[in-house]
């Protein structure tokens, strides 16, 4: 699957020997904070609430994020700019504060498992997922309205269902199918990390359950003071999701999705279900999806 380019291939060796010694030079400031390399990374999948997951998780004092999705570890020009790039895109941080960066497109990049767990093989990793079916729905939807995929032409079908079969089979490498294949991805990282470095975040409850209970998991699992309790989120009818009462709820998801056809939905369930399977067993827990 991944298809090894040689001078990238040296850049990766350049960083096993070099390592931090780009960063030795970055002083810290009067309060001893310094821009760090991050002790937790989201990273993925898109599509499965990533956007609430990380403004709600901002709200804690300790956590301190990158402001945009900085995509050190999955694109090739951005890792060619070494360490020091990478660490320049973080806040600033003290040692009781959690440097925090979401790019959801780690998950599916092959390379970037070796890659992280070269740099920061203690780094603890946050994997967002939803159920399949909906994520690949709401992953096509936003494609097509975003027109983001690169061999994706939006004027041959107008809808999943025309895009999903190729010869009557789902099409497996189709980009929102092959998003929802959690275990094809996570097997991947289990290869460099540990079980025990993920916490699974389902992105199904934050949209049923008050939200303040994942983020309670969270706290434990980053080791974050108590800080989440649920009177700090009320339910909005009109958006239908969780928000947060101060500053209010976030301004986007809950597009509008057309239904499957009949025969589409038992096709695709038939598809990702020994896939869900398998994800199970990786991750010791059963999200029942259809
Ligand atoms: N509280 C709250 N507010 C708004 N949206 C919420 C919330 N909780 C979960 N969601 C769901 O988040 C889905 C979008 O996921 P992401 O933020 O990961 O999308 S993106 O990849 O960043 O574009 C979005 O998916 P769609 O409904 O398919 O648009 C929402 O269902």
């Amino acid at each position: 699957m991944y298809d090894p380019d040689p001078i990238l291939e040296s850049i990766d060796e350049r960083y096993t020997k070099r390592k931090f010694a780009e960063l030795d030079d970055i002083a810290e400031d009067a309060n001893g904070r310094k821009p760090r390399l991050p002790q937790c990374v989201l990273i993925g999948e898109r599509k499965t609430g990533t956007t609430a997951l990380l403004h709600f998780l901002m709200r804690h004092p300790q956590i301190k994020a990158a402001q945009k999705e900085v995509h050190f570890f999955d694109r090739h020009a951005n890792y060619r700019e070494g360490l020091r790039w990478y660490v320049d895109r973080m806040p600033p941080t003290n040692s009781t504060e959690v440097t925090f960066e979401k790019s959801p497109r780690y998950f599916r990049s092959p390379w970037v498992p070796q890659r992280m767990h070269e740099i920061i093989p203690n780094i603890k990793l946050m994997l967002s997922v939803r159920d399949p079916i909906k994520r690949a729905v709401s992953d096509f939807h936003f494609s097509m309205e975003a027109n983001w995929e690169s061999g994706f032409d939006k004027t041959l079908h107008s809808t999943f269902d025309g895009y999903v079969f190729q010869n009557g089979v789902i099409d497996k490498d189709f980009p929102p199918i092959a998003r929802s294949i959690y275990a094809l991805s996570l097997r991947n990282w289990l290869k460099y990390f540990d079980r025990d470095q993920f916490f699974i975040f389902d992105g199904d409850s934050f949209v049923t359950e008050n939200p303040a209970i994942q983020l309670q998991k969270i706290e434990q699992f980053i080791g974050l003071d108590s800080y989440f309790t649920m009177d700090m989120f009320f339910h909005s009818k009109t958006r239908g999701f969780w928000c947060l009462r101060d500053p209010g709820c976030i301004f986007f998801g809950g597009k509008p999705h057309t239904e499957l056809e009949a025969r589409t939905q038992r096709k695709i369930e038939k598809f990702f279900h020994p896939y869900n399977q398998q994800f199970y067993k990786m991750v010791g827990h059963d999200f029942g999806w259809s």
